[in-house]
C-alpha cells in the first residue's frame, strides 16, 4: 500500500482517486475550493462533474496542502493547466526530494510555452515528475470501464512504479521514456477535438472529421519531433489514441465546445455551457507559438485560432483548409 495524494478534485483527479483506493492505496484528495471540499465530505460523491459515482469513506480529502503532501510516496498533479505552476509553487517548500511527482493535466503553460512537467521540474527540480496520459475519459474510468495509458519518464523504474501504482483489471498502464512526445500528443490533441467538434457543430460530415485527425495527427507528430519527440509516440496511446477518444466522444469538453462554436455560439458561451476546464482554448495559442519557433506548419491549428480568437466564419476557414496549396500526403 502506497501513500499517495491527488491534487485537484475536478472530474480526473476525483476518478483517480477511486481508482486508487481501489487498488488499495491510502488517498487523499487536495481542493483549493473550500466549497467543493464540503460538498466531496458530506456527499461523498462529486455530484456536478461525476454523478452516481460513490467516493470512498476511505478517501481523506483537504484544503490544508501539508496534510496533502507530507508523507506521501507519490503526489498527482490533476488540476487544469493554466493552475498548474501556482499549485506548485504552494507544494514546493513541503515536498521531499523522494516523493514522485505524477502529472495527468493536459495543457502547456501560455507564457512560458513550457509543457507541464516541465513547469513542475521547474519549480521542484529535486523531484522525479512523470506524465500519465492517453485515451482516458474521468466518466468512464469512474465507471470501471477498461482504459489505457502510458505512465512516461526519462528513468523508466520510476515510470514503472507508476505503472505499478495504478495499473488493475480496468485500468492498463503501459510506460514510455518520451515524456515530451506524450505531452505534446495530448496537449495538442485537444485543439484538434475543439476542430472536430466545430465540424459536427456545422453540420459537415464523418470523412471531414476523418481528415481532422489524420491531418491533426500529423501537425501535432511534426511540431513533436521538431521538439525532440519520438515519431512512434504520436501513434500511441498518448498521440492518435487520445485523439480518437477526444474527437468522437460525446463525453469531450473540447469536442462539446467544439459543436457548439460550429453551432453559431460565441466562445464566452460555448465555456459558460460546458462548465468544465475546456483546455483546447488555453493550448492553441501556445501551439501555434511553439510552431513558429519550431519552424513548423500546423494549419488546422492555424485556423483554429483564427476562429476561436480573430472571429473567423467557421465555414470559411474550412473552405480555406481544403483549397491550400496542393501537397504531397508525406514527404
Ligand atoms: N476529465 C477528464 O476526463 C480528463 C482530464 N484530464 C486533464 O486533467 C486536468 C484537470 O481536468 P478536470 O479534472 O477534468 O477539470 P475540471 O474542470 O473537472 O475541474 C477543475 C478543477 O480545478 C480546480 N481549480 C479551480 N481553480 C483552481 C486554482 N486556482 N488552483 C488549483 N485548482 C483550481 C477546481 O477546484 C476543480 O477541481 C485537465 O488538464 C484535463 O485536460 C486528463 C485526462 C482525462
Ligand atoms: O483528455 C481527455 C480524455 O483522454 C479528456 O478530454 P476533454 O478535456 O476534451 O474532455
Amino acid at each position: 500500500m502506497k501513500k499517495v495524494s491527488v491534487i485537484g478534485a475536478g472530474s480526473w483527479g476525483t476518478a483517480l482517486a477511486i481508482l486508487l483506493c481501489d487498488n488499495g492505496h491510502d488517498v487523499t484528495i487536495w481542493s483549493i475550493d473550500q466549497k467543493e471540499i464540503d460538498m466531496l465530505k458530506h456527499t461523498r460523491e462529486n455530484k456536478p462533474k461525476l454523478p452516481g459515482i460513490k467516493i470512498h469513506e476511505a478517501i481523506k480529502i483537504t484544503p490544508d496542502m501539508e496534510e496533502a503532501v507530507q508523507g506521501k510516496d507519490f503526489i498527482i498533479m490533476a488540476v487544469p493547466s493554466k493552475f498548474v505552476r501556482s499549485t506548485a509553487k504552494r507544494m514546493k517548500a513541503l515536498v521531499m526530494k523522494e516523493q514522485i511527482i505524477v502529472n495527468v493535466a493536459k495543457g502547456l503553460e501560455d507564457e512560458t510555452l513550457l509543457t507541464l512537467v516541465e513547469v513542475i521540474e521547474d519549480e521542484m527540480p529535486h523531484n522525479d515528475v512523470v506524465v500519465l496520459s492517453g485515451p482516458s475519459h474521468a466518466e468512464e474510468v469512474a465507471k470501471k470501464l477498461p482504459t489505457t495509458c502510458v505512465a512516461g519518464s526519462k528513468d523508466l523504474d520510476i515510470a514503472q512504479q507508476v505503472q505499478d501504482l495504478f495499473m488493475n483489471t480496468y485500468f492498463r498502464v503501459y510506460t514510455s521514456s518520451d515524456v515530451v512526445g506524450i505531452e505534446m500528443g495530448g496537449a495538442l490533441k485537444n485543439v484538434i477535438a475543439l476542430a472536430a467538434g466545430i465540424s459536427d457543430g456545422i453540420g459537415f460530415g464523418d470523412n471531414t472529421k476523418a481528415a481532422l485527425m489524420t491531418r491533426g495527427i500529423t501537425e501535432i507528430s511534426r511540431l513533436g519531433v521538431a521538439m525532440g519527440a519520438k515519431e512512434h509516440t504520436f501513434n500511441g496511446l498518448s498521440g492518435i489514441g487520445d485523439l480518437i477518444v477526444t474527437c468522437t466522444s460525446m463525453h469531450s469538453r473540447n469536442r462539446r465546445a467544439g459543436i457548439l462554436i460550429g453551432q453559431g455560439h460565441t466562445l464566452n458561451e460555448a465555456l459558460e455551457e460546458v462548465q468544465m476546464v475546456v483546455e483546447g482554448v488555453f493550448t492553441a495559442k501556445a501551439a501555434l507559438d511553439l510552431a513558429h519557433k519550431h519552424h513548423v506548419e500546423m494549419p488546422i491549428i492555424r485556423k483554429v485560432n483564427d476562429v476561436l480568437f480573430e472571429g473567423k466564419n467557421t465555414k470559411k476557414a474550412v473552405e480555406e483548409l481544403m483549397i491550400r496549396d496542393k501537397k504531397i500526403e508525406y514527404v
